[in-house]
């Protein structure tokens, strides 16, 4: 988490929780951080693609983590990433997110964007949204608080303290509390939500910034079944709206987002490359993926 976002949660949060104070004679802590996201719509994806990564290449004490990597995800897609332990599925994302730059190669956002030439809070900004695997939600906050937070974020932290939410704004916190399942909820307290709910709500404070790709890390990972089956409805339900790169462990996961269809394409990534890329029954048929991820 960049610093820029770690103080526009935390002052938003110290209003909002002053506010609570004065009127619950209550006061809380700080428990988390997250990404803020705006300005969507500026990114060229006439060409196809919303991401390119070319021959990217990260050391760290000369060890290779992503070793001339190359891919590209096309605008509204579902990419599935999968990978054993160390494969570089996490260094991938903190370069395209700018938190590590690399020795080499290209990382372009849409056909005009150099996401390489960026710092990560203007990455941020220009649409990325990214999900850790840990949830970092608000705790202390309601539901509905954490939502209009994510919102008014959009405006710049200053301009955030001082924002009323339209009519319009709230309808728009409405329909994501009903896409992350969390309608009933909107006045918990985060910290009271299940892992899953949690993990929910993270993503409905992306969502509610629009952001044009989704960049999430085993988001099912200590989530129940329904959950589990929940959060690829969800997913689906996004595609082609936007674009996601989901890094995951779960088969089964992996199984109902692409759900039999040869034309959603997984990448499996293996010391620091791209080992196969294809249909599930493509890659679950190769035999170095077998030998190296699957057959384990
Ligand atoms: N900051 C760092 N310094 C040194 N080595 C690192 C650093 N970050 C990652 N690595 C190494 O780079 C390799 C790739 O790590 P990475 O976390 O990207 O893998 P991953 O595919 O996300 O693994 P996992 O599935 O366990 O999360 C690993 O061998 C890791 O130990």
């Amino acid at each position: 988490m960049t610093p820029d976002l770690m103080n526009a949660g935390t002052r938003a949060l110290d209003a909002a929780q002053a506010r609570r104070a004065a009127l619950q004679g209550a006061s809380g802590d700080r428990g988390a951080s997250w990404s803020r996201v705006h300005e969507p719509g500026r990114v060229d994806t006439t060409h196809g693609a919303i991401l390119y990564l070319d021959d990217i290449t990260v050391s760290f004490d000369g060890f290779k983590a992503l070793n001339a990597l190359s891919m590209s995800i096309s605008a509204g897609e579902l990419r599935c990433i999968i990978g054993p332990n160390g494969a570089g599925k996490t260094t991938m994302m903190d370069v395209i997110t700018g938190k590590t730059k690399p020795d080499s190669g290209r990382v372009y956002f849409g056909s005009t964007i150099d996401l390489l030439r960026m710092r990560e809070n203007d990455i941020a900004s220009s649409g990325v949204g990214r999900k850790f695997q840990k949830p970092t939600v608000f705790e202390r906050l309601t539901v509905f608080e954490n939502l209009e937070l994510a919102l008014k974020a959009e405006r710049g932290v200053g301009a955030a303290m001082r924002f009323r939410l339209s009519g319009e704004q709230r309808d728009r916190i409405d329909s994501t509390l009903e896409l992350i399942h969390l309608q009933g909820s909107a006045d918990r307290v985060a910290g009271l939500l299940s892992h899953g709910q949690k993990q929910w709500l993270e993503i409905g404070m992306l969502l509610i910034q629009d952001p044009q790709l989704l960049l999430l890390d085993e988001p099912v990972a200590g989530m129940t079944d329904e959950e589990t089956e929940r959060t690829a409805e969800l997913f689906l339900s996004l595609e082609g709206s936007h674009s996601l790169v989901v890094v995951e462990h779960d088969m089964t996961f992996i199984h109902a987002l692409t759900a039999g269809d040869p034309a959603k394409k997984v990448t499996v990534l293996h010391e620091g490359s791209v080992l196969a890329e294809g249909s599930l029954a493509d890659v679950q048929a190769n035999e170095q993926v077998v030998e190296v991820y699957l057959g384990r």
